[in-house]
């Protein structure tokens, strides 16, 4: 069995485990200490939550297990009060931990309650979506939507420790397994393009599980992601890149009440961020071309409604990069040359989203 560690490192190091069947691994990764454990799992991925409560509760842990909504719906306030009411229900103390078992939505809402609970307790990650090994449960993000935008109210709060157990995608729909494939194509253009290689060769392999290069594509991104986040937890500059095409990404969220997948939204706003960095001539036609080409070649949407455009320019104004009423784009100006568009033009915004409008 091939396993992968990839250490993230800064104030409180931890590991990513990578490889099939690895939720062997949990206990270490809990650490010493740690007597009670809350599961806030994905009510929708019980096959893998009953069986790693049953081996705690074997292991001697006191397990308590939350069920969340499936998907985006859990990450709402309504759903963090609740699991603010349990742990206080139980008694949750400094000593005990949170385990986070899902997608990324999952792992977003599970991470920002261990960050508020007691003002913060350890929290271990599973998940168990592509998206949510590459890049979701890495990294310290945490946090929920509101009605107003997408993450507008959440803490970084780096995990004690991540487990991906490759074996858990299996069960995957199609569609959400390529969501998780648009983040990793981000990975590819902003920092590994040996990533897009690995996916042109065999696109439709990239977008199941079973393709010959999936453990790869998993570590290729982690590591860029480990990389980055080791180096700017609190995205004071670097980590920004890791936002390549989520400006339009999260408006489109947004627009579409969080029922659009996150990944499918990246696609697009990748596409939108390349051609906003052609038309400001910082971007070459051919790698704009090879977004569109890599990106549909899985399956991934790259255009979006022209109609939806006023009120996508709206909702971009609150994104996390802007400063005052600055918009900041992440735009590339190469593969692998990721740079910033500071304020540009209101007639440049909307060329390159006529560009990919239909
Ligand atoms: N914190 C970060 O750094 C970060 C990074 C990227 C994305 N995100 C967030 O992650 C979320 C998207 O994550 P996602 O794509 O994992 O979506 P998700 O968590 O909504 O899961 C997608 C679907 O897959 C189902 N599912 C989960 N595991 C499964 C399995 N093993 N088998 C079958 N079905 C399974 C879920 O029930 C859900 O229906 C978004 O909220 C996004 O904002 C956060
Ligand atoms: O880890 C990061 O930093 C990212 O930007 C990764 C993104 O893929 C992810 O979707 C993140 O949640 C977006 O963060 P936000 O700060 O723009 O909400
Ligand atoms: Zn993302």
């Amino acid at each position: 069995m091939t396993v992968r560690t990839i250490r993230v490192e800064g104030a409180a190091p931890y590991d990513v485990v990578i490889g099939a069947g690895v939720l062997g691994e949990l206990p270490r990764l809990l650490g010493p200490g740690v007597r009670t454990v809350a599961v806030v799992h994905d009510a929708g991925v019980t096959q893998v939550a009953r069986p790693l409560e049953a081996a705690l509760e074997k292991a001697g842990y006191r397990v308590h297990a939350l069920a969340v909504p499936t998907g985006e719906a859990a990450k709402e306030v309504h759903v963090l009060a609740g699991l603010w009411s349990s742990f206080a229900e139980f008694g949750m103390t400094r000593s005990d931990a949170v385990v986070g078992v899902g997608g990324g939505a999952t792992t977003d809402l599970a991470g920002f309650a261990a960050a508020t609970w007691l003002r913060g307790v350890r929290a271990v990650l599973v998940p168990t979506t592509l998206l949510g090994m590459v890049d979701a449960a890495v990294g310290g993000k945490t946090g929920i939507n509101i009605p107003e935008g997408k993450n507008l109210v959440g803490a970084f709060h780096p995990p004690g420790g991540v487990l991906c157990d490759v074996t858990t995608l299996m069960t995957m729909p199609r569609e959400d397994y390529v969501s998780g494939l648009a983040e990793i194509i981000k990975a590819g253009f902003i920092a590994d393009p040996a990533i897009l290689d690995l996916v042109e060769d065999d696109p439709e392999g990239a977008a199941t599980p079973s393709g010959p290069h999936t453990l790869e594509l998993i570590e290729r991104a982690v590591r860029v992601k480990a990389e980055v986040v080791s180096a700017d937890l609190k995205e004071a500059g670097l980590r920004e890149i890791l936002n390549y095409g989520h400006t339009l990404a999260h408006a489109i969220e947004k627009a579409e009440d969080y029922r659009f997948r996150h990944g499918h939204a990246v696609a697009i706003g990748m596409v939108y961020a390349a051609e906003l960095a052609a038309l400001a001539g910082r971007l070459s036609a051919d790698v704009v071309a090879r977004h569109r080409s890599v990106l549909a070649a899985t399956g991934l949407p790259v255009a979006y409604g022209a109609e939806a455009w006023p009120a996508l320019r709206a909702t971009m104004t609150i994104d996390k990069k802007s400063r005052g009423s600055t918009l900041r784009f992440v735009v590339l100006d190469g593969l692998a040359k990721p740079g910033r568009l500071e304020g540009p033009a209101e007639e440049l915004l909307e060329a390159a989203y006529k560009r990919i409008a239909r």
